[in-house]
């Protein structure tokens, strides 16, 4: 779908304000609902959403019937028989008076999920999306519109007719950020602003704080999808002006995990997040500069898309004041809106509450120094504040005795130094060539094809981290491959730190995931001891290629958690049931298992150095062999490569901790989907 389209589409950049850059011509914005003969381009604009791209093309428009035609027949087609009470559940749903009233009463299908009044009521049966719509999303992702982890799983279609509108809302948080509209039949604007109120469909009072005035608009062509993120689609509300002319839109979204709705759960864990973000940082920080690692920052996150302001601020508010809140007229059922009603007056009465309480705290720094904590109180600077009031105290900062403790109770067991460099062995030095050929650069070089087929944890890890993990605990992800594991702790409100020595798959945790990573050796990690909650070791004992290395990199695994921490440890198992998951059949414990990379997916560039017997051995293996900075010309090639793996039998895993015992105590053994597996835990 869309890939015939003739003209070439147009993904917009990155004009974000803050960069300094000026704003490129790239798309004409209109204003809310205005004749197109006021339309203006983002040229003219000083002020930018960022989060916005738009990509054209996405439904062909060309031919006769066309791809759209096509859709746009099917939908048609599809809203007969949701009026005629053919459709499951609430796939159709009749239209609220209220909304009729207001005109709003465009109408509506819904697949995958059924939200009302921007509530989503997951109780409530809806048809799942349908063929004809998978093939909207395959086309959104083909384009890169969306990535494959971001493929969604909900559709809303909304039907306008001329004059029908869409109120001022923000997308509820429970749908996973990018969202995506598909515009069809007719190019209408989409309008984004801060504190919109829009009571008939038209501009309504605002505040008189500049900022609530705010209103900017994009038009959007047919076929075109608009995709929404960052503070497109949390800082601003998005409407739609009346239609001057039938549109149809398709709203693609995923629903994210449980836990993203804003309840009481999630706003406590956010206040904990504020509270803990200076101990998170220092250890992110620690990690950063030891490793010349790569973490957040690692690049811009994809074209981020932004549009203009379009013409003047409106006129000054009609409501009358209260104290610093305007009292709007209309917004007494606003909550019946698409539902964004809610999120407009709140939010209206949320900035004129900041203003006030900025004005206040500015008043009272000027009168007197103050410390401001991480969760906005403001404190006289009589003493020394401790930045962590209601903190757990296992959260607070390492004091300094803890600092340079011993790391083990017990003089017999290896005792893991505070930082795994500071053994002296250098990182570089001490991968072993076949672990740096054969598994390291094999995964800088199918990273992109490997994230593509292991988006997810694995259930056993899941049903482990929502065990153990709490809002504000940390979690090390020791070997975190595409960062699978990582996002079910932060939606449990855990904070996630992971590390790799592969940055092909280390950039996707950046940059895809926001992740926070770092680079380095699992075996040797700059990491504070007794810091973390949770550590996870996934898939990675089983790419080590010696005993002692598999010994250190479980004490080093084990030495970051706090006294009662857990660790989950999974590593393949010799033993594979016949057609198991991996489907794997293993001759001995030592094996190199082949990767097979598809034509045309680009490998990763691959940045480790060295001049040691591993380059050799990936030039002998070259057929059927390793990767690095030998590789021949094309990067988009076919090939085999090969991965080392270390299998191991029924009881092996086990004697792995027996050398720490005395401050390790192994919960659990098991197998788990050709895995064996470890929970063990801190007692000292
Ligand atoms: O119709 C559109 O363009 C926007 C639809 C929308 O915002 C929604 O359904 O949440
Ligand atoms: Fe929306």
């Amino acid at each position: 779908m869309g890939n015939s389209v003739g003209k070439e589409a147009t993904v917009q950049e990155s004009v974000a304000g803050d960069t300094g850059r000026p704003p490129r011509k790239e798309h004409e914005a209109t204003r809310g609902s205005a004749a197109a003969d006021e339309r203006r381009t983002t040229e003219d604009s000083p002020t930018l959403v960022s989060g916005l791209r738009l990509v054209e093309g996405i439904v062909d428009t060309s031919g006769s019937p066309s791809e759209h035609d096509i859709l746009v027949a099917w939908i048609r087609g599809t809203l007969e028989r949701g009026r005629a009470g053919e459709l499951p559940g609430n796939t159709y749903a009749p239209i609220p008076e209220k909304w009729r009233k207001r005109n709003q009463s465009r109408e509506m299908l819904q697949f995958g999920t059924y939200t009302h009044s921007n509530r989503v009521e997951t109780h409530v049966p809806v048809a799942p999306l349908p063929p004809e719509l998978d093939a909207v999303v395959d086309a959104l992702i083909a384009r890169g519109a969306l990535t494959e982890l971001q493929r969604p799983d909900s559709c809303t279609i909304n039907l306008y007719g001329p004059g029908q509108w869409i109120p001022p809302h923000i997308d509820n948080p429970a749908f996973d950020r990018p969202f995506v509209t598909v515009s069809l039949c007719s190019e209408q604007p989409m309008v984004l602003g801060r504190g919109m109120v829009w009571p008939e469909g038209g501009r309504g009072p605002c505040g008189d704080d500049e900022r609530l005035n705010e209103e900017h608009a994009l038009s959007l062509p047919v076929g075109s999808a608009v995709v929404v993120e960052g503070e497109a689609a949390d800082e601003y509300e998005h409407a739609v002006p009346p239609v001057t002319a039938e549109r149809i839109s398709l709203t693609f979204r995923r629903r994210g995990r449980p836990g993203r709705e804003m309840d009481e759960r999630t706003e406590r864990a956010e206040r904990c997040r504020r509270r803990c973000r200076d101990v998170r940082g220092a250890i992110v920080a620690a990690a950063e500069a030891r490793a010349g690692g790569v973490r957040r920052g690692f690049g811009p996150v994809g074209p981020i898309g932004a549009i203009g302001r379009v013409g003047p601020p409106p006129a000054k508010p009609a409501g009358r004041r209260e104290g610093s809140v305007i009292k709007k007229p209309m917004d007494d059922d606003a909550e019946d809106v698409v539902g964004g009603g809610v999120l407009s007056k709140n939010a209206a009465k949320k900035e004129a509450r900041k203003a006030a309480k900025a004005a206040a705290k500015e008043r009272a720094r000027k009168a007197k120094p103050t410390t401001t904590a991480v969760d906005g109180t403001v404190f006289e600077r009589k003493e020394k504040v401790r930045s962590c009031p209601a903190c757990p105290p296992d959260l607070l900062p390492p004091t300094t005795s803890d600092a340079n403790e011993s790391q083990c109770a017990d003089a017999s067991c290896v005792a893991p130094p505070m930082y795994g460099e500071d053994a002296g062995v250098p990182v570089a030095e001490a991968l072993p060539s076949v672990e740096r050929v054969h598994v390291q650069r094999v995964y800088d070089a199918v990273a992109t094809q490997w994230h593509g087929t292991r988006y997810r944890a694995w259930s056993g890890v899941e049903d482990f981290v929502r065990r153990v993990v709490q809002p504000g605990s940390l979690v090390a992800d020791v070997g975190c491959g595409n960062g699978k594991n990582l996002p079910e702790v932060e939606s449990l409100g855990g904070f996630g730190v992971g590390c790799d020595f592969s940055v092909g798959l280390l950039e996707i945790c950046a940059v895809e995931r926001g992740l926070e990573v770092f680079a380095g050796d699992a075996t040797c990690l700059p990491l504070r001891s007794r810091s973390f909650d949770v550590a996870l070791n996934i898939a990675v004992l089983h790419h080590v290629s010696s005993e002692p290395r598999r010994r250190k990199l479980v004490t080093e695994t084990m030495r970051l958690l706090t006294v009662g921490g857990t660790a989950l440890f999974y590593a393949w198992a010799l033993e594979q049931a016949d057609g198991g998951v991996s489907g794997h059949h293993f001759e001995s414990q030592d094996v190199l298992v082949p990767f097979h990379k598809k034509a045309g997916v680009q490998g990763k560039v691959v940045v480790t150095g060295g001049s040691g017997s591993g380059e050799k051995e990936g030039e002998e293996t070259r057929a059927g062999g390793a990767a690095g900075e030998d590789d021949d010309g094309d990067p988009t090639a076919p090939r085999v490569y090969q991965r080392y793996c270390h299998v191991y039998k029924e009881g092996e895993l086990e004697t792995l901790f027996e050398h720490i015992k005395s401050w390790v105590k192994v919960n659990r053994v098991y197998f788990d989907c050709g895995n064996w597996c470890v929970e063990a835990e801190r007692i000292a």
